[in-house]
């Protein structure tokens, strides 16, 4: 699911906040940065209400977000929708009990981490990053996620780069972004 589609106003003038670095981190990487949609608080505001509106009758409990820039869109989609946010986080940062899940990057490898505790048996979890490349991240995400007894409802991105097919390793599981880099 994209709303990409849509003929929400709102789309557009969040694409047009994205600027595309080529050859970042490395060759051949054309990098998505969300720092100048942050610098626009109409389009960034956008993007979370955009959100909001999507999921604020779902009855979601956790909103969990991936470090690091699913820690800018996460806590404000989770107050406005009175649930609890829960940070994914990188290796050695969390200082409680962990549960752990490694994955494969676009450009490298990585592990993300969970408290153990943060989220209950049966608690209906949204993922929130900035973006969906291979998919393997949210993957781990889900995976930490469903191994607490969570059921993961939807994840939510701000951009997807559909050629690499991230969808297809969801299992299943909807993906609702905002907008399409190709
Ligand atoms: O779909 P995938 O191929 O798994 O890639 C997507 C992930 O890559 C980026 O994070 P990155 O790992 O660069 O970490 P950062 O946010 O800490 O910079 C992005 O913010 C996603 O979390
Ligand atoms: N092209 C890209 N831009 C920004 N973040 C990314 N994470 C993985 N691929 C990326």
């Amino acid at each position: 699911m994209s709303a990409c589609g849509d003929d929400d106003p709102r789309i557009h003038g969040i694409k047009s906040k994205i600027r595309v670095v080529p050859n970042f981190p490395k060759p051949g990487i054309m990098f998505q940065d969300i720092t100048t949609l942050l610098l626009d608080p109409k389009a960034f505001k956008d993007t979370i209400d955009l959100f909001v509106e999507r999921y604020k009758a779902k009855n979601i409990s956790v909103v969990a977000g991936i470090e690091a820039r699913g820690f800018i869109f996460g806590p404000p989609i989770a107050l406005a929708i009175g649930a609890k946010f829960v940070p994914l986080r990188k290796p050695r940062k969390l200082p409680a009990k962990v549960i752990s899940e490694k994955y494969i990057l676009e450009y490298g490898t990585d592990c993300l981490e969970m408290h153990v505790g943060a989220v209950e048996p049966d608690e209906r979890a949204l993922v929130v990053d900035d973006l969906i490349a291979t998919g393997g991240t949210l993957c781990a995400a889900m995976n930490l996620l469903e191994r607490a007894g969570a059921e993961v409802v939807e994840c939510a991105c701000v951009i997807e780069l559909p050629d690499l097919k991230g969808r297809e390793r969801l299992n299943g599981k909807p993906l609702y972004v905002l907008v399409e880099s190709h």
